[in-house]
């Protein structure tokens, strides 16, 4: 069987196939795979899910490796191997608010996707504060009021900027990972491990 890897949907999904085509591998099918969600190539068995779901499979070993942001690692914490960055997917995480807002003298309410990352960020700073969970569109939180601070991505800065707000704290930087499933990778070890190297390779190259 061939080795099975679980790709991250969406924005990594260009950024890996540009940094796969660097490879020596056969790229085709999934240049064109349209709305596909599982591709064969030559050499992989690919399927695509939400990231955090990449670290799900992996984990039970449904994929051999996965390809997934640092971030979801961070926060959900798999019991996977985490091999090495990839070269692309860069991003940091950063405390943000509305432009002049001034911190209210009361518990501080923080909306994130990143519940954990959030808390363990206040953990560490000794300060308890109330942490709103959102799915997406976080930076809407303190316009509408519904939290005093946003816990989110920043890329280009782009969606703080045109949604009035800034940064007020840049604490952790982060890019796609490899991983892959620990007994997978013993069990499967002369098969993946060449796998493993070409992906280290071009990413050494990158
Ligand atoms: N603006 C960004 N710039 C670069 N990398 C990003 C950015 N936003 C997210 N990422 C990285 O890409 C991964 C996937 O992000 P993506 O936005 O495609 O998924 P998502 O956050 O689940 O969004 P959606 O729910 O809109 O699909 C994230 O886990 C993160 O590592
Ligand atoms: O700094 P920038 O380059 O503007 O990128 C940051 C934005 O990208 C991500 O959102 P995404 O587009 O994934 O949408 P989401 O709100 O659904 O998470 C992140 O949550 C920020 O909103």
């Amino acid at each position: 069987m061939k080795p099975v890897i679980a790709l991250t949907k969406g924005r990594l999904e260009k950024q890996f196939l540009n940094f796969f085509e660097t490879l020596d591998y056969e790229t085709e099918p999934l240049v064109n795979k349209g709305r596909k969600l599982q591709v064969e190539t030559e050499q992989f068995s690919f399927f695509f899910a939400k990231g955090p779901d990449v670290t799900t499979y992996v984990e039970n070993g449904i994929a051999d490796l996965g390809v997934v942001g640092g971030d979801i690692l961070l926060e959900h914490e798999p019991d996977v191997f985490n091999l090495f960055p990839l070269p692309f997917g860069k991003c940091r995480m950063a405390l943000a608010t509305k432009a002049g807002y001034e911190w209210p003298d009361h518990k501080k309410r923080i909306a994130s996707t990143f519940t954990n990352i959030t808390n363990e960020y206040y953990r560490e700073k000794g300060e308890s504060v109330d942490i709103i969970k959102l799915e997406g569109s976080v930076e809407l939180a303190p316009i509408l009021g519904l939290a005093d601070g946003i816990v989110d991505i920043v890329e280009t800065g782009t969606t703080l900027k045109e949604n009035g707000l800034v940064v007020q704290d840049e604490f952790l930087s982060f890019s796609a990972r490899l991983i892959a499933n620990r007994s997978n990778l013993k069990i499967k070890r002369n098969q993946l491990v060449p796998v493993i190297e070409s992906f280290k390779k071009g990413a050494n190259q990158a």
